[in-house]
């Protein structure tokens, strides 16, 4: 059966203003050389040039497969819930979101999945081999295809972080729901490049 299989990896560590620190690109180049053992058809980078960066970093240990930005990648809220679903810690955060912002991210998140989260189809089995692609995107991007895997409900996005290069591996096969691999695996990063992008005072493994 053929399998499609998306290794999503949120951009390395970002300054304040969004762009790519020294550290975010070393852990961007220790996830290439982790990927480099894997025939990758396509590296895949939201439009944010935190994510672009880092894909054109990790890619260099991937020579043979392209980059290519896709927009379905960018960041942004993918199902604003409502008031009774969202838990009192996060209620400020979605205070002043509107019907128009939460429709665009509810397209936008839509748009994601149909283009990444989609089996081959039963036309390929047998026919075509596997594909390895890396999608290089966004904390909340990554908790939506983890809910959707899931069949979770939309709120339950809330909640699933990942550490900045961290890998998600979620596989995708005709007539089977998706298996999710691995979450948030930083096995590639050493001690002091894992966690950042999650809140100071958090589990450290
Ligand atoms: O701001 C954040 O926490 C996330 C949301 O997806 O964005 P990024 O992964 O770009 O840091």
């Amino acid at each position: 059966m053929t399998t499609r299989r998306l290794y999503l990896a949120r951009h390395g560590a970002a300054d304040a203003f969004g762009e790519l620190t020294d550290i975010g690109r070393r852990q961007a180049a220790l996830l290439g050389e982790r990927l480099a053992s894997v025939p990758i058809d396509a590296v895949w980078h939201s439009p944010l040039s935190r994510a672009a960066a880092s894909a054109r970093e990790l890619a260099r240990h991937l020579p043979d497969a392209p980059v290519a930005e896709a927009a379905e990648l960018v960041d942004h809220v993918p199902y604003v819930p409502a008031p009774a679903e969202t838990p009192p810690s996060w209620a400020g955060f979605f205070d002043g979101y509107d019907d128009a912002e939460a429709e665009s991210g509810r397209r936008r998140a839509e748009a994601l999945v149909t283009r990444f989260a989609q089996a081959p189809g039963p036309a390929a089995d047998g026919a075509r081999p596997d594909t390895h692609e890396v999608l290089v995107t966004h904390a909340y991007q990554i908790a939506w295809l983890v809910r959707h895997a899931l069949d979770a409900p939309p709120s339950r996005w809330l909640g699933l972080n990942s550490g900045n290069t961290a890998l998600t591996v979620i596989e995708y096969r005709t007539g089977l729901p998706p298996a999710i691999v691995m979450f948030n695996d930083m096995s590639h990063l050493p001690a002091d490049l894992r966690w950042t992008g999650f809140p100071a005072g958090g589990v450290r493994l």
